[in-house]
């Protein structure tokens, strides 16, 4: 077997505890041919007993308790795990953590930005083992011109084959299925533009507050954290032109030439955004302060913790159609799901009454579920037409998202790592409207937590 070893930078932080190991413990539970090497560093001393516990636990936490083989073999990766101390923004560090991987790794920066760039550049004085593979979390770079500078630093290390950017989104099974229901249902492709389709929302509105990740989310905020970040990809998923093949390239490309497409609705970024903070209210039975009273937060900033943005796809198949993507913390009747709306017939056939809405399709992201809404006669009168909703559930998938990313990173297949060009057009389609909220041309509106957004907004 091929020993793969994954060498996870900050390994001593939430990110790897809460997702990356849960995550790789569900992998190996799927995968009994699985031969990997764990290897962890970070800044803080930790004993290898407490590694190996807080390791093991982690791993074994979204594990059946019934696997006992799944999770024997999780211990025993666990067991032969290394935890190394190390200043991982060192030439020096990185290079005696590296000399520790049994093979060339796969290295996850589970780091927070600024000290992922300065990983990968002191990563430049350090002799790199060839097939080394960076995989790096959002978000990636601060703006257009900072992505581009940390893609050229990236692509001076490793080519880009070797460069995963993670966003898990893309590992979630429901945005995965996508392709199938768009690309294996012939009765779709036809209806599948502008000619049809009215309008597409994609909401991901969460009723989770700050969680105590101020330090992050104040200089990113909805706006950056969700829709450039996550929404324009899945966004790309939706409106992408039909790739040949689930081959990288093809893939990739079709994502990357509609996001090309993509701009503030009507090029005026000004009027194509709406942003709102949340005030003090309850959600669940739990109270949330203010948004600018939560601890670490920066009054003076005006971070949005609610983003809404509509977006043009100027090409043949979408011209006039609005791509809505909003995405909000502390959010009631929080909706996850993707709204494809259909227009309305040219014409209702006179006698035919009551079809009042358009029909829609509608993805929900959690849980995950398909709906379509169609008009049809209700009870009694045939011809008193009313919507029906036929709904169906999606087949979970084995992994977790963090398990499907650590999958193709550890497979060498980047089908789900976005590509160096893409991440620089979703900030390119974002800058304008960062623009425009920056100069304050867009009001910043307040909505009770637990409520769906500003009165204002209807929503
Ligand atoms: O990346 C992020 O995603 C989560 C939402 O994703 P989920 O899979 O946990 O539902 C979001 O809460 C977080 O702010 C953002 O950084």
């Amino acid at each position: 077997m091929n020993t793969r070893t994954l060498l996870i930078l900050g390994a001593n932080g939430d990110l790897t505890h809460r997702l990356l190991l849960p995550g790789l413990g569900r992998l190996i539970a799927a995968d009994p041919e699985l031969d990997i090497a764990l290897i962890g560093a970070g800044r803080t001393e930790l004993s290898d007993q407490t590694w190996f516990d807080r390791a093991s636990k982690a791993m074994l936490h979204e594990v059946d308790e019934a696997d006992s083989a799944a999770r024997q073999r999780i211990k025993a990766v666990a067991e032969a795990s290394r935890y190394l101390t190390a200043n991982v923004t060192t030439s020096r560090d990185l290079a005696a953590v590296l000399a520790q991987c049994p093979t060339s790794p796969a290295v996850y920066f589970a780091l927070p930005p600024a000290v992922t760039i300065e990983a990968c550049t002191a990563l430049r004085d350090v002799d790199l083992p060839a097939g080394i593979v960076l995989a790096l979390e959002k978000p990636f770079g601060t703006s257009v011109a900072t992505a581009e500078e940390l893609n050229a630093l990236l692509t001076s290390l490793v080519p880009e084959p070797q460069v995963y950017r993670v966003d898990h989104f893309l590992g979630k099974s429901t945005v995965l299925n996508l392709l199938g229901l768009r690309f294996a249902n012939r009765i779709f492709e036809p209806i599948w533009n502008a000619d049809s389709v009215e309008s597409v929302m994609i909401y991901y509105d969460e009723e989770l507050g700050l969680e105590q990740r101020a330090g992050y989310y104040d200089k990113a905020g909805a706006l950056v954290d969700m829709i450039q970040s996550h929404l324009l990809l899945v966004m790309a998923l939706v409106a992408m032109e039909t790739p040949s093949s689930l081959h990288p390239d093809d893939l990739r490309g079709a994502m990357a030439q509609v996001l090309r497409a993509a701009r503030p609705w009507q090029g005026d970024a000004a009027t194509a955004g709406r942003r709102a903070r949340y005030a003090t209210g309850s959600i669940n039975g739990r109270t949330l302060p203010n948004y600018v009273d939560e601890p670490g937060v920066d009054p003076q900033r005006g971070t949005e913790t609610l983003a809404e943005v509509k977006i043009g796809i100027e090409n043949w198949r979408w011209a006039g159609v609005p791509f809505t993507l909003r995405s909000g913390k502390a959010v009631g009747n929080a909706r996850k799901e993707i709204i494809i709306t259909f227009k309305n017939v040219p014409h209702l056939i006179t006698g035919l009454t009551g079809c009042a809405s358009p029909p829609r399709l509608r993805v929900v992201l959690d849980p995950d579920r398909l709906h379509l809404d169609l008009n049809i006669n209700g009870a009694g009168d045939p011809f008193n037409l009313e919507q029906v909703t036929m709904s169906a559930e999606f087949g979970k998938g084995a992994l977790s998202p963090y398990g499907e990313v650590l999958s193709g990173i550890l497979d060498g297949d980047p089908i789900l790592s976005i590509r160096g060009d893409v991440a620089e057009q979703c900030w390119r389609i974002v800058e304008p409207v960062q623009q425009a909220w920056g100069a304050n041309t867009t009001p910043l509106e307040d909505y009770e937590a637990g409520t769906p957004g500003p009165k204002s907004w209807n929503l």
